[in-house]
């Protein structure tokens, strides 16, 4: 691909050059996104052709310098640079735009050159600084992926070698592991060739794990007994529908067989989770200042370690209370760096347990800003709409859950940024928060009406003028939306609920938005007040006019143990927890139909 530089000019570059480029080119270049504002304000259009990013910049000198000394102009007055075949240049030619200004940069100056044109070169040397940059960063990524490549590979092999010493040794000892043996027992060794389909892995409907946590140092002997305990618990998820009697096989896409549009892609899909190998690692949450928690917590605990022998993380501060009450805890793990630990969290645990009420899952959820092991929620709250597991019976259903297969309920989430006005652009928000039950935008100490414009995947949808706007997930939707006047839904049912709060018209009805749009939430610009937003009833944010929240559905759904099956749970919680349509029922004696 070439470049011409034009007498007269297209676009102008200092007094006496120009410069253009190709509109193909223009267009490659546009995705190289490195921003330079370091210009001239004498040189307006050069200014501007150097914001569509580097490369730009770097032809640009090669072109403005061959153009300065003739000699190298063709017989028709034009000059050329290379480019790779998607239009940047590659590292040569970068460096020879590097020589080439630095060349320029040490001539001695022409007689009569303008003010500008000294300001320009002050500019190369910028550009050529940046040049040099920019080479030397391609070098050094080039290098680190090749390093990073080598340890893959390395770290493979050593992985591929261990799993074979571990197998062979499980097939000739059997696992010894007191309780786990005998659950272990349900469960076929895994023999080499069943690794090796686990590998390979995801049945046809179902989801595989095979996430593998190893820490300290592998090539040490000690640690092959050592990666065995830490090897992170591989489950598979799989789903049928009930209520299918036919067990037909079902298409996964739609099918348009003899003009009939069937699927098998419905959202009521009872998920049911089988281990692949044991769990090894649980991490229990509890509410806090609970005696009846903290009790239950320190008897659970030690049973999952005598019985089960797996390893227990908990919170500090309940580390604490259990160290407070023996120092036979001190086998109990937590972190210490939490920002820097919680984020690893997901790697290392193989199963949450909550103790409290619903607030506690949440409070767990809210822990796992990306993947979220299966949770299993001990009820010890008021109500309990996600807490199905009744604390009496924690070592039988601990013990069932253990052993597996489990019906889970795969809890979606909303992920939501807040986009301040001031922000350069849409990427350049603060920091992501997910949330499992609802994000509300209300007028908060305010005594003003709240407006609210909402967007749907950029359709208007309303202006809300009332108290505010829910925001919630199905979960969600037994709770403040519920309250909002929203109707309660399947936990399954992939959709998002959009709950006016106290909206000031008679029409506003909410609405529930299929799964898969982006909503957006904007103050707007003549709004008489801020708005706060608050995720999961926590971390209020509060939103100046201009702002918005923009919200979508995460990738990262909860998956929560099922006491029965998900649909039965669901049902059971708004009876027991709501007396759902509760009423005496008629006497039978009393005016009938003729
Ligand atoms: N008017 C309201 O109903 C109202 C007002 C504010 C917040 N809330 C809810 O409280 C939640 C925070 O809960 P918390 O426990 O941290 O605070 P909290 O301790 O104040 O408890 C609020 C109540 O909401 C219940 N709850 C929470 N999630 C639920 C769900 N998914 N389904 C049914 N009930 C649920 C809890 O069991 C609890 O009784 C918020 O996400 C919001 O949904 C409700
Ligand atoms: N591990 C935790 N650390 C800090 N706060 C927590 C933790 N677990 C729960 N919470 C908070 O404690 C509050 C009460 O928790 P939870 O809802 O579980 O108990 P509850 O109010 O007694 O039960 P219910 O909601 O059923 O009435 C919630 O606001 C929750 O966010």
């Amino acid at each position: 691909m070439n470049l011409y530089l034009h007498h007269p000019p297209r676009v102008s570059v200092g007094p006496s050059l120009s410069l253009s480029l190709s509109p193909q080119v223009l267009a490659n270049l546009h995705s190289t996104c490195l921003h330079i504002y370091t210009f001239s304000p004498q040189l307006p259009n050069f200014y501007h052709c150097c914001c569509e990013g580097i490369s730009v910049i770097s032809l640009s000198l090669s072109l403005y310098i061959r153009a300065m000394s003739p000699s190298q102009l063709d017989s028709n007055g034009n000059a050329s640079a290379s480019l790779q075949e998607n239009g940047i240049p590659d590292s040569l030619s970068i460096l020879n735009s590097e020589k080439a200004v630095q060349e320029i940069i040490q001539q001695p100056l022409m007689q009569g050159i303008e003010d500008n044109l000294i300001e320009f070169s002050e500019a190369m040397r910028t550009v050529a600084k940046a040049l040099r940059r920019a080479a030397e960063g391609k070098a050094s990524a080039q290098a680190e992926a090749v390093e990073w490549k080598r340890k893959y590979e390395l770290e493979r092999a050593r992985n591929l070698t261990l799993e074979h010493k571990v197998l062979s040794s499980g097939e000739s000892n059997g696992d010894v592991n007191g309780e786990r043996a005998d659950s272990s027992a349900d469960q076929p060794v895994l023999s080499s060739q069943t690794y090796k389909q686990s590998e390979v892995c995801c049945g046809k409907h179902g989801l595989c794990s095979h996430e593998v946590l190893r820490d300290g140092d592998p090539d040490s002997d000690c640690n092959v007994v050592q990666n065995r305990m830490t090897r992170k618990a591989s489950f598979k998820l799989s789903w049928c529908c009930n209520g299918d009697n036919s067990g037909q096989q079902k298409h996964d896409i739609v099918s348009f067989e003899r003009g009939n549009i069937t699927t098998a892609e419905r959202s009521s899909k009872q998920i049911s989770l089988k281990w692949e190998s044991q769990p090894q690692t649980v991490l229990i949450l509890t509410k806090p200042n609970s005696t009846s928690v903290r009790i239950l917590c320190a008897e659970m605990v030690r049973w999952l370690k005598e019985k089960k022998k797996l390893n227990i993380f908990v919170e500090p501060r309940v580390r604490i209370e259990l160290l407070t009450e023996s120092s036979y805890y001190n086998f109990v793990q937590t972190w210490q760096d939490a920002d820097k630990e919680i984020v690893l969290l997901h790697m290392k645990v193989d199963l949450v347990v909550t103790l409290g009420g619903d607030g506690t899952v949440l409070w767990a959820a809210s822990m796992f800003k990306g993947p979220v092991p299966p949770v299993v929620p001990f009820s010890l709250g008021s109500l309990g709409f996600m807490t199905p597991f009744h604390s009496e019976h924690y070592r039988e259903c601990l013990d069932s859950i253990l052993r597996g297969p489990i019906s889970i309920t795969l809890r979606h989430r909303l992920l939501c940024h807040v986009i301040r006005d001031a922000a350069k652009n849409e990427y350049d928000t603060e920091e992501s928060v997910i949330v499992l039950n609802e994000v509300t935008i209300d007028r908060g100490i305010s005594s003003f009406l709240t407006n609210l414009e909402c967007y749907c995947d950029n359709s208007f949808v309303t202006c809300v003028q009332g108290d505010g706007l829910i925001l919630s997930t199905t979960s969600g939707s037994t709770a403040y939306s519920l309250a909002a006047g929203g109707s309660m839904v399947h936990p399954q049912v992939p959709g998002i609920l959009f709950t006016p709060i106290c909206p000031h018209s008679l029409s506003f009805r909410p609405l529930i938005l299929p799964e898969h749009v982006t909503l957006r939430v904007q103050v707007p610009f003549n709004s008489r007040s801020h708005a706060w937003a608050s995720f999961d009833g926590k971390d209020r944010k509060r939103l100046a006019p201009g702002d918005a929240l923009v919200c979508s559905m995460a990738p990262w759904p909860v998956p929560t143990a099922c006491q029965s099956d998900s649909t039965s749970d669901f049902l059971r919680s708004i009876h027991d927890g709501l007396h759902w349509n509760l009423r005496k029922t008629q006497s039978f004696d009393g005016p009938s139909d003729p």
